[in-house]
């Protein structure tokens, strides 16, 4: 084990670009809000919630994720799950972050679009004052639902617009290609919304030239099976496009069997534009610095792929160029030491 990197890749200025902020939250706080809120769940206990996290595929998982999503009805619930998150990016040395959201799953229960904005965005202006930390809204549609939902949603979500940096895609990947979802995207782009989509997590490397193409994206989130399109692999390394891996997630739902047989250091060496995130860090057993540290002990990473990863956390962020070079500087001078 090397304790030394281990120390570096946690100590590291770092932005974290993927995290569902619904993923961040913890049994012991589902269990808190379903009493303050009388909602019933159908685990007896947190233990019992947390043994059910044995997830086989990405639906496995997603079943249970929305399920916790349930006891999330005021705006109080959605600020104290958002800066339980915050207290725990902070401890990572994490400066930015994105948080994704999915309206649908809460406007489908009936709560209001501007209870929970308000509440993650109270969070994040404290986070802000607090420890000057930076964050940014992405509002992600669910890909299950239809492209007409998604309008829908977009409209909903106008009057916070200024609020909101960008425009996702998630949830359940085979069956539901970014093809689906062509006209709600053209007209974000519109709109003048930043452009992300999951593609690649489970779903084929086609998916993730669609979201190029037809999403016309900016990132592509989690993107690890683009190894098995060595063309398509040459175009994201020559593009410049950003994937955000999320190393434990890949591993909980069963992308790759062990975290030694991960690739995003392949992609990384390849050239890619290679990030680290934690997706749904209640659910996948960590935080950023989890992540990290995970691939440092299963895979040979190195000071400078570490000091890549933590420039490319930056380079990717929908920041404006004063404060990518004062962050990037940042990390160059942590590194110099
Ligand atoms: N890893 C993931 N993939 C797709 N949708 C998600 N929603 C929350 N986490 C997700
Ligand atoms: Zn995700």
């Amino acid at each position: 084990m090397n304790a030394a990197l281990i120390d570096v890749v946690k100590n590291m200025p770092k932005a974290e670009l993927h995290i569902h902020i619904e993923g961040s939250l913890e049994p012991e706080l589902i269990f808190a809000l379903a009493q303050r809120n009388g909602v019933a769940l159908s685990y007896t206990s947190i233990e019992a919630l947390r043994a059910a996290y044995a997830f086989t595929d990405l639906q496995s998982f997603l079943d249970i994720y929305y399920a916790g999503a349930s006891v999330l009805l005021t705006e109080q619930d959605f600020y104290d799950m958002t800066w339980a998150y915050l207290e725990r990016a902070h401890a990572d040395n994490v400066l930015h972050t994105e948080l994704f959201f999915d309206p649908q799953t809460h406007t489908a229960r009936g709560v209001e679009f501007g209870v929970f904005v308000s509440g993650i965005q109270r969070a994040l202006k404290d986070a802000y004052t607090k420890w000057s930390m930076t964050g940014g809204l992405i509002m992600c549609f669910l890909r299950h639902l239809s492209e007409e939902e998604a309008f829908l949603t977009l409209e909903q979500a106008l009057p916070y617009r200024e609020h909101i940096i960008g425009i996702g895609l998630d949830s359940s990947e085979r069956g539901h290609p970014p093809e689906k979802f062509v006209r709600v995207f053209a007209r974000c782009k519109e709109l003048g919304f930043h452009l992300v989509a999951h593609a690649g997590e489970e779903g084929p490397p086609a998916y993730i030239e669609t979201a190029l193409d037809l999403l016309r994206v900016e990132r592509i989130d989690h993107g690890v099976r683009c190894i098995e399109d060595p063309i398509l692999m040459r175009r994201l390394a020559h593009e410049t496009m950003p994937l955000t891996v999320c190393p434990l997630s890949n591993i909980k739902l069963c992308v790759f069997e062990k975290m030694s047989q991960h690739n995003l250091l392949t992609l990384l060496d390849a050239g890619l534009v290679i990030t680290v995130n934690s997706d749904d860090p209640a659910y996948f057993g960590g935080y950023m610095n989890d992540n990290f540290v995970a691939i440092v002990e299963a895979l040979p990473v190195q000071r400078h792929h570490a000091q890549q990863l933590a420039r490319n956390s930056f380079t990717a962020a929908f920041i404006d160029t004063d404060l990518k070079q004062k962050y990037l500087a940042q990390v160059d001078a942590f590194f110099a030491n």
